[in-house]
């Protein structure tokens, strides 16, 4: 094939904290690389990690529009940067988990007679009957969990019929939320979109469907029979259904590129956009997982998760239909105090310095003599607790500990909860488990070698952290070639080994494991 014929796919992902692009060839070289941060690029919105937590400290949201004059930010950057357009044959795509948008009525016609002659974001602005969506990291939706749980039969019956017990930042509760809390809004809401198929949504110029991945992760579908459950769309909204739209499969062409970017940006007028997904689903597919293979991403949040051949419901954890192969699963767990909070500690600890954090961690010694501490900034998913608490080797409180014994307590009280949760989610450490890293932290390698002396396996990273956009592009090329994913995935590098469990380590880590567990279920109870 010339140069001139050379296919294009590109990936992009709308996550908490920025829109990230990637493009590759063929031959999955990465041939682009395009990101536009929201605090940064775009300050008028005042976010802080892209999002508004609000005074009840429980109610987090971010700016629909944001997103929408980021991504027209994002494309006039790589049209500036001559990224070649019109080579491009697909176009797939992730979106943070969770997060919904509200549609005005009549926003459809809106979308579908774009003029290529101004930006999305001027066209779109009064688009949104509810101007700030809620986003994964809210909190505020407890009542309604305990509501939907309720209506159809408790939490594990929940658990069975969509994969997940009530959880807060699922969409149905937030949904719910709106609906009770916000009638009118409610009301002129012709569409609900999650952020990825919001996404997917601009690129095509007309509403996209949600993909069952990503619709797993609302407690509204039925991940048995891929459909909306009837008995959850009725506890969450009126005429939900009708504002849902069909579920597809993730690997759906859902349209082509709309005529505004063919105008204004010369995409082709054939490119095809396959349905977008969530951006943990769209990482497995970026990092080419075997079964049994555990992924840890360390994004805004982190989560572990990894490839179910069939499904089982516990209440702990999450399940999603595979946007890989919508006949097997994904399993996962997510914790909110990720990267923000390992972020807000190098700053208080170590003169905001990535290179002192490392040089802290590495210099302490495994199981810092005992010291235990654990962060949540922010209202943790699992225990649902919010604080900071340290303990010293008798499981004392103290105040505070000296900067380096801080560092080191952040990130093995973290990783002992990744492992821990993902133990009780039914993912188990096997002797030939890869723990593949991603994310913005897989770059840190101190931090790399604490997962694995904590989990007694081998750290893997590839080449780009950014997982979720480069597998938005293997999964364009599946959607747009209806070939195996194995086939897509045939040139993709082989991660490489960055760290191997110390000697001794994991004898430790089972200790202070233990304690760990005694000491966050004992704040879990004082709540
Ligand atoms: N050297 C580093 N060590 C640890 N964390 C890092 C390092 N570089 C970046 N990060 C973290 O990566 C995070 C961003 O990760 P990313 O996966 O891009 O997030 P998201 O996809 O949610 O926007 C930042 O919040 C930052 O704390
Ligand atoms: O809530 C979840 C997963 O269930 C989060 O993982 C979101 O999907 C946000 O992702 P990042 O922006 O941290 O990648």
């Amino acid at each position: 094939m010339d140069a001139r014929s050379e296919r294009l796919f590109l990936g992009l992902d709308f996550s908490t904290q920025q829109i990230k692009a990637v493009a590759i060839n063929d031959a999955l070289k990465i041939v682009n690389e395009t990101a536009v941060k929201f605090d940064t690029d775009l300050p008028e919105y005042k976010t802080q990690g892209g999002v508004h937590i609000h005074d009840d400290q429980v109610t987090v949201t971010a700016p629909t529009i944001m997103w929408v004059k980021a991504f027209d930010l994002l494309l006039d950057k790589m049209k500036k940067d001559g990224f070649p357009f019109d080579k491009v044959a697909g176009v797939s795509g992730a979106g943070q988990q969770h997060g919904s948008v509200y549609w005005r009525s009549g926003s459809a016609q809106i979308l579908r007679n774009l003029s290529e002659k101004t930006t999305l974001h001027q066209q779109l602005q009064n688009c949104f009957s509810v101007p700030d969506s809620p986003i994964w990291m809210d909190a505020s939706t407890t009542k309604n969990c305990r509501e939907l749980e309720e209506k159809v039969g408790g939490p594990l019956k929940l658990a069975e019929i969509t994969g997940s017990r009530g959880f807060e930042r699922y969409t149905g509760n937030q949904i719910m939320k709106i609906s009770q809390t916000r009638p009118s809004e409610y009301k002129d809401t012709e569409r609900i979109s999650l952020v990825s198929s919001f996404a997917a949504s601009l690129l095509i110029g007309d509403y996209a469907p949600i993909d069952l991945s990503d619709g797993s992760g609302m407690n509204l579908l039925d991940i048995t029979t891929n459909k909306w459950s009837p008995e959850c769309l009725e506890a969450c909204g009126e005429n939900l259904s009708s504002k849902l739209g069909e579920p597809v499969p993730s690997k759906q062409i859902v349209g082509n590129v709309s005529q505004f970017l063919v105008g204004r940006y010369n995409f082709s007028p054939n490119c095809k956009v396959i349905a977008f997904t969530g951006d943990n689903p769209a990482s497995l597919a970026g990092v080419a997982p075997k079964l049994g293979d555990a992924i840890i991403s360390l994004g805004s949040s982190d989560t572990v998760f990894s490839w179910l051949p069939r499904q089982n419901a516990e209440l702990e954890g999450h399940i999603f239909v595979n946007p890989i192969d919508c006949d097997t699963y994904m399993s996962l767990v997510c914790f909110k105090n990720g990267s923000l909070t390992r972020e807000r500690i190098k700053d208080d600890c170590a003169e905001g310095s990535w290179e002192k954090f490392s040089e802290y961690l590495t210099k302490t010694p495994t199981g810092n003599n005992g010291n235990i501490g654990i962060y949540f900034d922010v209202m943790e998913i699992q225990p649902l607790v919010q604080g900071i608490f340290r303990f010293d080797s008798a499981d004392q409180k103290v105040s505070s500990f000296p900067p380096e014994v801080e560092v080191r307590a952040v990130i093995e009280s973290q990783m002992m909860a990744r492992k821990l949760y993902m133990e009780l989610r039914g993912m188990h450490i096997g002797p030939d488990t890869r723990i593949l890293a991603t994310g913005g932290a897989s770059l840190n390698r101190a931090i790399l070698q604490v997962i694995s002396d904590v989990f007694g396996a081998p750290v893997f990273v590839s080449d780009i952290p950014n997982s979720a956009a480069l597998g938005s592009c293997y999964r364009a090329k599946h959607g747009l070639d209806g070939c195996d994913f194995s086939d897509v995935v045939l040139n993709h590098p082989q991660p490489e080994c960055v760290a191997r469990p110390t000697e001794g380590a994991s004898q430790v880590y089972k200790e202070l494991g233990k304690r760990y567990r005694k000491l966050e279920q004992a704040l879990g109870s004082q709540q």
